[in-house]
């Protein structure tokens, strides 16, 4: 079973980030999800490869956002990809059937077909507006992500403005876990944030 809280990169990537993935693993994050939307391929790649290895020395699992050539390449658990990324069917086919593979929905429908195309689990937002993406749509909130989770039998992470103190909303809604940028990378104490969100989840 996937872990229950995925600490998703900066989309900047770079020296900070790494520092914060360093620190959210010695907090206990079991899941990192490698996050770029800047840089060359193969900057993206050594910085993949670099949070791989943090990953495996704190035997946590990594997950790479967008690209299944980078997931791949960098040896990572997983790719995770939404609608502009590759189908969920074509990033299976290539990267085989032991490659953790995640897609992103919104309402149950999507997440019906992600699941049917072969999805292991899904990430489901936003549940509450956020300032670290633009262009997303409203937040869909604890009911939005209740719909989903009630309609497939796979994991579902939620995402989007989610806090230590909001976990207990999305657990009872049925979320299997949390996925965050802020709340780790933006925090004062990365790591202390990171087992704040931990004890959250266990908490509830
Ligand atoms: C756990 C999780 N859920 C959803 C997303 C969003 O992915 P995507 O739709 O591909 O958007 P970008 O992250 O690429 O902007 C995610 N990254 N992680
Ligand atoms: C990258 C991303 N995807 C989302 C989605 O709903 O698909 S919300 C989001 C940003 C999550 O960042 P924070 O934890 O700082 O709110
Ligand atoms: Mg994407």
């Amino acid at each position: 079973m996937i872990g229950r809280l995925h600490v998703v990169t900066d989309a900047a990537g770079g020296r900070a980030a790494l520092d914060a993935v360093r620190a959210a693993l010695s907090g206990g994050a079991p899941v990192v999800q490698v996050r770029t939307k800047t840089g060359s391929d193969r900057e993206r790649l050594a910085f993949a490869r670099e949070v791989v290895v943090l990953c495996r020395a704190a035997g946590a699992q990594c997950i790479v956002n967008d690209r299944v050539d980078l997931a791949l390449a960098a040896r990572a658990d997983g790719t995770h990809v939404g609608a502009d990324d590759l189908p969920v069917e074509v990033v299976r086919r290539i990267a085989g059937p032991s490659h953790l593979v995640g897609g992103t929905a919104r309402d149950p429908e999507r997440a019906a077909e992600l699941v049917a195309a072969g999805a292991d689990y899904l990430g489901v937002g936003p549940a509450f507006a956020t300032s670290t993406k633009d262009g997303l749509p409203d937040p869909i909130g604890p009911d939005g992500v209740a719909a989903v989770a009630a309609a497939v039998r796979v994991p579902v992470i939620a995402i989007g403005g989610l806090t230590a103190a909001r976990v207990p909303l999305l657990r009872a809604a049925g979320a299997h876990g949390v996925a965050v940028v802020s709340a780790v990378s933006g925090a004062a104490d990365p790591a202390a944030a990171t087992r704040e969100l931990l004890a959250a989840l266990d908490a509830s």
